[in-house]
């Protein structure tokens, strides 16, 4: 088994790095209310790793455990295939049920550095109905450039999930999908870009909902969805 400590000493720098990036990102759910009990995580690919004879490796959350005890001493470092290696990290602590969906992601989307799942209660909502939701606010077309997709019914454990995401977003703007009867996953560049994915996907969901409490919800025409995507990805916020 692949041994941390056996790592060049940047990587195992970048990956203490990223332990402590997902640790707090975590408590990002859970101040945005986006998960219950411990139902919902965040992983990171770690930057450098998949390089010069070092394996890819991503970050996640152990299973089942309180986001209260979620420190960075406990987080779990995987390789792409979903395997936990030997990360100095208790034997007992077996990383997140959904690892297997994160790696799927990360092995087949390289540009990808980030995945999350919650269970937030409006965009779950229209993952039970199966219903994507409608692009019908600027918001929606400056974050998600259209409608929010629905993917494929999948089974937890395996690589269904992660496949169903691929498919959903390899030809989409989109970094959220609506997992049926399952909830949202979110991606991104980093493990925070996919959090805010998350946070907003929880806000469009519950607007459209209340809006279409009294009336249909009218989409953005296709042409200013393009260009409303297009100001926010090239010139929203502060230059770098
Ligand atoms: O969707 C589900 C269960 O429906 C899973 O996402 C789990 O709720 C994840 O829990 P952890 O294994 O990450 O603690």
């Amino acid at each position: 088994m692949l041994r941390l400590n056996a790592l060049p000493p940047e990587i195992q720098d970048s990956v203490a790095e990223t332990q402590r990036r997902v640790a707090s990102l975590h408590k990002e759910l859970t101040r945005n209310r986006l998960v219950v009990w411990t139902a919902g995580n965040v992983s990171e690919r770690v930057p450098g790793s998949g390089n010069a004879g070092v394996p890819g490796l991503f970050v996640i959350k152990p299973s089942g455990v309180s986001y209260d005890a979620l420190s960075p001493e406990v987080m779990v470092v995987c390789e792409l295939d979903g395997n936990k290696i030997n990360d100095g990290t208790a034997d007992r602590l077996q990383p997140s049920s959904d690892t297997a969906a994160h790696a799927y992601v990360y092995r087949h989307m390289g540009e990808i550095g980030g995945v999350v799942h919650t269970h937030s209660t409006y965009a779950t909502a229209w993952a039970a109905r199966q219903e994507p939701i409608p692009c019908a606010l600027t918001m929606m077309a400056d974050e998600f450039g259209g409608d929010i997709p629905v993917g494929p019914f999948a089974l937890i454990g395996d690589d269904s999930i992660g496949r169903g995401i691929v498919e959903t977003l390899r030809h989409s703007r989109s970094p959220a999908v609506l997992m049926a009867q399952h909830g949202p996953f979110t991606i991104g560049p980093d493990a925070e870009a996919a959090v805010k994915a998350a946070v907003m996907c929880e806000d469009v969901a519950r607007t459209i909902h209340i809006a279409r409490q009294h009336d249909d919800v009218r989409r953005i025409d296709q042409e200013l969805i393009d260009a409303l995507y297009r100001r926010y990805q090239r010139a929203y916020g502060q230059r770098n």
